[in-house]
């Protein structure tokens, strides 16, 4: 049984959202970096600056490997409620579903939310698939922060990569299912929210999804554009910390989720974040001669920490910048 898809919906609980969504925009404005071109650095840092937003293809992480944990991340969510309560609470780690986060938001989901180093054991299954991806995914955000560094001109090819290879990284990995919600079919321009608006806090987020469409990211105008679906692609996002780490020159991006009516969504996501002890400061070599942090120094704990007691929308990284200096 599916909770969410209850015969007594109540669309109050949820947020609405009438539909502003530019869908043509889609194709033509969001990069596509192949892994295999040899200036596929230079496109990715272009893609950071422009959208802190990309899809990668030729990424080599196996489709099986992904289709195996969709497969078995939907065997736990028909799983009956009392079983999947098994895995609760969400809070900071497990199953959790309609709240997100512990501040009051809310969407038309379901998730397995589970730290990556290590991976706990729910079944045996499932813990081997999720492992297999989060090994090969790990190493592909490793492979994609190098080329940053080398595309930014850095000397230092592993001063982000050595972040999340630590052994203390502080990574998680999220697997979100969006059920259908036929009761939606009905209320035309108007569309179910399944994950609000937001940034993610950490270096660097990789999703991959079913072919369900829903994911829009904002571009730096403010028009929300729908992302395509590709079920063989990953999608990368700069999160706040590689913000702060390129001083503003990335941005991290807004996004959320949209549920299609008519068809389940099945989204999994690894968290790229660094040591719980870590500062996060600009990377020094991309500091030009007398440019100034625009932040305040802090390490991933305090933002983290910070990042949990805020609400998904909110501008998470304002209280960390430095106040401008008033003339
Ligand atoms: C409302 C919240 C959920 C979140 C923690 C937070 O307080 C603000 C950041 C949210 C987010 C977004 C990206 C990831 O999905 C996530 C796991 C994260 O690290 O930050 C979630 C948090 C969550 O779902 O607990
Ligand atoms: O499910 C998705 O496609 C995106 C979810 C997301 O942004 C998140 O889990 O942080
Ligand atoms: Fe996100």
């Amino acid at each position: 049984m599916v909770v969410l898809s209850q015969p007594t919906l109540d669309l109050n609980q949820y947020s609405l959202l009438r539909s502003t969504c530019k869908p043509t925009a889609s194709f033509a404005d969001i990069p596509e970096i192949d892994l295999s071109d040899p200036n596929a650095k230079f496109h990715i840092v272009k893609a950071c600056e422009e959208f802190g937003f990309f899809k990668l293809v030729n990424h080599r992480v196996p489709i099986e490997l992904m289709t195996k944990l969709e497969d078995e991340s939907l065997c736990f969510f028909k799983l009956s409620e009392s079983e999947k309560d098994k895995a609760r609470p969400p809070h900071p780690l497990g199953y959790g579903s309609k709240n997100i986060g512990s501040n009051g938001d809310k969407g038309w989901i379901e998730y397995l939310l589970i730290n990556a180093n290590p991976l706990p054991i729910f079944s045996h299954d499932f813990l081997c698939a999720a492992t297999e991806y989060v090994t090969a995914v790990k190493k592909l955000s490793c492979e994609v922060v190098e080329l940053i560094a080398e595309g930014l001109k850095m000397e230092r090819r592993n001063a982000i990569s050595k972040l999340l290879n630590d052994e203390k990284a502080d990574c998680c990995f999220r697997v979100n299912h969006y059920p259908p919600c036929p009761e939606m079919q009905g209320l035309s321009g108007r569309n179910m929210i399944g994950f609000g608006e937001h940034t993610d806090p950490q270096i660097i987020s990789i999703l991959r999804s079913n072919n369900s469409t829903g994911l829009q990211i904002c571009l730096r105008d403010g028009a929300w554009v729908s992302v395509p679906p590709d079920n063989g692609a990953l999608f990368v996002n700069v999160g706040d910390a590689l913000q702060v780490m390129t001083n503003g020159r990335f941005k991290s991006v807004k996004h959320k989720v949209v549920v299609d009516p008519n068809r389940e969504r099945v989204s999994m996501i690894y968290f790229g974040g660094p040591p719980l002890s870590e500062k996060i400061t600009p990377l020094p070599e991309l500091l030009e001669d007398g440019e100034e942090s625009l932040y305040k120094e802090f390490t991933w704990w305090e933002y983290k920490t910070a990042a949990y007691k805020s609400k998904l929308a909110d501008y998470r990284l304002g209280a960390f910048e430095k106040s401008p200096i008033s003339s």
